[in-house]
């Protein structure tokens, strides 16, 4: 299998992350969240799964550059923070670390990106605002060679393996190599199961997904390309990557990313393991142009607004029509 060292190393680091915030989560008050400069809660468990995801890749992948959501500033600036966070990590990881090598390793994220080479792509929490509701949240690591996501892995805590048993279990990773599919397995074992999209014959008989936050994507625009398509379900809104999952293993067949802000850029993070995995698994995928999403520029999809997924690339082009109908984008 191509690109298998690389995976088992994803897997294992985003289990571990996964781990931590669990862990956190149970411990978590309100006094553990600190507001960085862009207002977006940052918790301890981001900075300790971007530690130990780091560390394990450093271990395995010295040379890889990586380009991570979170860096250390606020931890030199408390060390109380700082130390919580050091006793986080040092609780899973197997080789104890001091604040000064741990605060290293969450710095080595902070690659440029681009074109050339190979890079990872992590994302310690994505779903930041779920994870703090005690909903969906998911830990996501990606591998980009010469600006092609070849390696995604997504780790998913709170997402039952089976969405129609929500009681059931919970714990769904998904990982997609390209070219080599896309499969789920549960955390705790590692059987895995060949994951594919639903077979939607027509838009209107299948469900779309959304962000759960109004700010992060128009919900009123994807309500009217719904309409559009004929779809009366109401939409499945949840936080973070765990969209990608539910629809590359059929449970919805459409996800909607609809900007709200004409300057923001989405980040390669938010996308890049979703992305191939909706991929392998039988859909497409654009932004709301129709265009590829291009991880070769940088930290951030500079080139690209908005994201349409679909179960297939021919009900992907019907709710790219309806998304630019909407949008003002192409003519009735
Ligand atoms: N104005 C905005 N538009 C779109 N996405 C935004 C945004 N502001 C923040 N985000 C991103 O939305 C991500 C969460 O996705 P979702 O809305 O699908 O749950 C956040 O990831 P983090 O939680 O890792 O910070 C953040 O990067
Ligand atoms: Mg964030
Ligand atoms: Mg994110
Ligand atoms: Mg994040």
């Amino acid at each position: 299998m191509a690109l298998a060292r690389e995976t088992k190393v994803a897997i294992d680091a985003v289990l571990a992350a996964s781990r931590l915030c669990q862990s956190v989560f149970k411990a978590l008050v309100s006094t553990e969240t600190v507001i960085k400069k862009d207002k977006s809660p940052v918790t301890v468990a981001d900075y300790g799964a971007q530690a130990i995801v780091n560390a394990l890749l450093n271990r395995h992948f010295p040379n890889d550059p990586i380009v991570g959501e979170e860096d250390s500033k606020d931890l030199h600036a408390d060390e109380s923070l700082r130390n919580r966070v050091l006793n986080l990590v040092n609780g899973v990881h197997d080789q104890p670390m001091t604040a000064e090598e741990m605060t290293k390793f969450i710095d080595l994220g902070s690659f440029a990106g681009g074109p050339m080479g190979r890079f990872w792509t992590l994302d310690p929490i994505d779903g930041t605002k779920g994870f703090l509701r005690g909903e969906q949240f998911a830990v996501c690591l990606s591998l980009v060679v010469n600006g092609k996501v070849e390696l995604g892995v997504m780790g998913c805590p709170n997402l039952p393996i089976d969405l129609t048993k929500p009681e059931g279990e919970r714990g769904s990773l998904f990982f997609a190599t390209r070219g080599g599919g896309a499969f789920q397995r549960s955390f705790t074992s590692e059987v895995l199961t060949k994951i594919k999209t639903a077979d939607v014959k027509n838009t209107s008989e299948t469900i779309f997904c959304e962000s759960v936050e109004a700010g992060h994507s128009s919900q009123s625009e994807a309500a009217q390309v719904a309409h559009r398509l004929g779809i009366t379900r109401p939409s499945i809104r949840m936080d973070s990557q765990c969209k990608y999952g539910i629809v590359s293993r059929g449970d919805a067949g459409i996800y909607l990313r609809i900007p709200v802000s004409e300057t923001y850029e989405e980040k390669i993070w938010d996308h890049a393991g979703g992305m191939l995995i909706v991929e392998e698994a039988g859909g497409a995928i654009t932004d709301v142009d129709g265009k590829p999403l291009d991880f070769s520029v940088g930290r951030t999809l500079k080139n690209n607004k908005g994201i349409v997924a679909a179960s297939s690339p021919k009900i992907h082009a019907e709710v790219l029509d309806a998304v630019r109908i909407v949008l003002g984008k192409s003519q009735l």
